[in-house]
């Protein structure tokens, strides 16, 4: 099995449109979704593809657990991990923001704000000058600011209907975020036909798609 590619999943909303892009380049592996199993091979490419939340698959290539896999940028900003991040999918876009009450300036004394990612909101908010009071929580970070937990929320933005359904507006943008192919340093040093193939085809593939989109 030594000659197999090991590729971290993302499961949830990213597993699509990763998958469709993936299938794109000649890997088919739309039909995992069907079984609750987190490993499946596909001896047809010499493939295994593990199934883990967005937020893990970092963690399973700088461990060496996958050679490769698909995460958002927001996770490897937040996270600031050993791998190498070869192509940026310019799938699952979307951004993180600053976000609040309107009509609200940030109070002078140790604003607090919530949100999933307390490492980029820390360092955005150092960069701002401000002594903020960050309060991590796990999802519907909206909630904070309705409720009088925090000031601020730093959180993803998309379409931004959870901000308008609940009366927020956005203050700052931080950054785009985007998907994007990771590999994990030494699969990357030690190189693989299957590795070498799958980087070869996403970065053409993205380059026509970037190109029919002038
Ligand atoms: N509207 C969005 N909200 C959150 N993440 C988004 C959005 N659009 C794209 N993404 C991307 O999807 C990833 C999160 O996927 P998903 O929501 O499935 O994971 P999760 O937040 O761990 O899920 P869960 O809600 O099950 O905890 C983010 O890391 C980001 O890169
Ligand atoms: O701009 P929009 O298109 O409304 O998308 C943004 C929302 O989607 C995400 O939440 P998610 O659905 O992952 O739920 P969560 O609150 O449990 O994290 C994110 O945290 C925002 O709340």
């Amino acid at each position: 099995m030594n000659n197999w590619l090991t590729i971290a999943m993302p499961k949830g909303r990213i597993f699509d449109e990763a998958a469709g892009l993936l299938r794109t380049i000649g890997y088919d592996f739309t039909h995992v979704e069907q079984s609750r199993k987190l490993v499946l091979e596909f001896p047809e490419y010499n493939i295994r593809v593990m199934l883990a939340k967005p937020m893990d698959v970092v963690t399973y290539v700088e461990y060496g657990a996958a050679d490769c896999g698909i995460a958002g940028k927001d996770v490897l900003l937040e996270q600031n991990r050993d791998v190498y991040e070869i192509v940026d999918l310019n799938i699952s876009a979307c951004y993180l923001a600053v976000a609040g009450l309107p009509n609200q300036p940030l109070s002078k004394i140790a604003p607090k704000i919530a949100t999933k990612y307390p490492h980029i909101a820390s360092e955005y908010f150092r960069e701002q000058g401000e002594q903020v009071e960050i309060i991590p929580l796990n999802g519907s970070i909206e909630l904070a600011p309705l409720i009088g937990l925090t000031d601020r929320i730093v959180d993803i933005v998309s379409t931004g209907q959870t901000l308008r359904d609940n009366g927020l507006i956005e203050y700052e943008k931080i950054a785009r975020v985007t998907s994007r192919f990771i590999v994990n340093p030494v699969s990357y040093r030690l190189s693989s036909p299957i590795l070498d193939n799958m980087i070869e085809q996403l970065s053409a593939q993205i380059a026509l798609e970037k190109g029919s989109d002038v």
